[in-house]
């Protein structure tokens, strides 16, 4: 019983105080200690030196819960008490070593809404994160604040980025969208601010830019983390005094344009190696969205499939009924390190490859029939060999490769580029 126990140190009871229910794990991620609100919360208490995976199950998994520090759905149990919530964990480190994790726990509003599906902006889910990512995102919108959006490759960031902007009082406006990793940083640079006739070899009339072109309205800047430093520098003067100079020009021009941006790196990390300028990050980063990926939301999985393969059917491939239950198991097991861009090129490529009314193992692509290579995190992760099979596969075309490994085509320049200077 609760009561007779020892009353608590001062120090928790302060934590209790100030936070609420929060759970101390040590560095081996073992329960040290915890609040006695914790302990109202989950109507028990937790043993010390108990496995933190033992009583604590996060939606996603324990490691990116731990090292993403953002408030995620989890169920925290003790013997059969089994409670809904939302947790955060927060390092604590002592002369830089790592001590262990603080978790703060509040109740889970609502029970999870499994059935309650929705799309939005053309973004389907039935995922409470997700749902939750909508509901800010309608918000903010309102707002002329600039929002950084972060998601791997294929979650959805240019679709959040065209929301906030066609629910925001700039609707009406253009809507621009740069990928900044795509060009060149010369050419980068007359395409986001635009040059004026003779400012170099071919540029034989004004152009405007993107930033003119989406005065009044949005503009997107997709890859924000791959603008080189001097472009920075640039675009940050273009925030500040809200005018651009186009290249080989004098006069600003004024802009009023609204910044969305978007990176599958955490720009904070970027900032601390020296890549990316702190003060940017500020101003872009007033509001951060974070998209959660398909492999988080494992039970989006078969539903946005089968919603894909209807599309399918409706342009006339083979019609699938159901998906048998080992196909199931694999899409369900998969690390989609391409997320629904990937789901969808896998779909399409198993509407093609089989026959009949049933999808089954042997329609999906060679990777599912490979061991397991563990799950992978980012889709920049694709190591040297699988770029190898994929090319291989495609003979050559990297649109192809890039479509099989359900990454976009930037993301494969990207790391083909950085494999070829590795080799140098
Ligand atoms: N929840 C979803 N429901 C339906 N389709 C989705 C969903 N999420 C992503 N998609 C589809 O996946 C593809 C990738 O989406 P989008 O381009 O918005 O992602 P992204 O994060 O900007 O990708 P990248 O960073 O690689 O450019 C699109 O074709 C989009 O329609």
């Amino acid at each position: 019983m609760p009561s007779s126990r020892p009353p608590p140190p001062l120090a928790l009871t302060a934590l209790d105080s100030l936070a609420g229910a929060v759970l101390l794990v040590d560095a081996n991620r073992r329960v040290a200690s915890h609040t006695p609100a914790l302990e109202s919360l989950l109507g028990a208490s937790l043993r010390e030196g108990t496995a933190l995976a033992e009583v604590l199950t996060p939606q996603g998994d324990l490691d990116a819960l731990l090292s993403h520090g953002r408030e995620t759905s989890a169920r925290l149990r003790s013997g059969t008490n089994t409670v809904p919530v939302r947790v955060r964990a927060v390092p604590l480190t002592r002369a830089d070593r790592l001590q262990g994790w603080a978790l703060s726990f509040t109740r889970e509003q609502a029970p999870r809404d499994t059935e309650g599906e929705e799309v939005f902006h053309g973004l389907w889910t039935q995922d409470a994160e997700l749902r939750r990512v909508f509901r800010i995102v309608e918000k903010v919108a309102r707002t002329e604040s600039s929002v950084l959006v972060r998601g791997e490759s294929g979650t959805g960031k240019e679709h959040i980025a065209h929301a906030l902007h066609a629910l925001s009082p700039r609707g009406k406006g253009p809507f621009r969208a740069i990928n900044c990793a795509a060009l060149p940083p010369n050419l980068l640079e007359s395409e986001l601010f635009g040059h004026v006739r003779g400012a170099f070899t071919g540029a034989v009339r004004d152009s405007p830019g993107h930033f003119r072109l989406a005065h009044g309205g949005s503009l997107f800047l997709d890859e924000v983390a791959e603008l080189p430093l001097d472009l920075q520098a640039k675009m940050l003067r273009v925030l500040e005094t809200r005018t651009v100079i186009p290249v080989g020009g004098r006069a600003p021009v004024p802009v009023d344009v609204r910044i969305i941006a978007a990176t599958h790196r955490a720009l904070r990390r970027e900032v601390e190696a020296g890549r990316f300028r702190a003060d940017l990050m500020y101003r872009l980063r007033v509001v951060p969205i974070f998209l959660p990926t398909l492999r988080e939301r494992r039970g989006d999985i078969l539903p946005l499939a089968l919603r894909f393969l209807d599309e399918l059917q409706q342009r006339g491939t083979r019609r699938v009924e159901r998906i048998a239950p080992s196909a199931r198991r694999l899409l369900e097991a998969h690390a989609w390190p391409g997320n629904v861009r990937e789901l969808r090129n896998v779909m399409e490529y198993a509407s093609v490859i089989g026959e009949g009314p049933v999808l089954r193992e042997a329609d999906l692509p060679p990777e599912f029939s490979e061991p397991p290579g563990g799950p992978r995190l980012d889709a920049t992760d694709l190591d040297a060999e699988q770029l190898r099979r994929a090319l291989t596969q495609a003979g050559g075309n990297r649109t192809e490769a890039a479509r099989l490994l359900g990454v976009s085509r930037v993301t494969l320049w990207r790391r083909l580029r950085a494999l070829d200077e590795a080799d140098e």
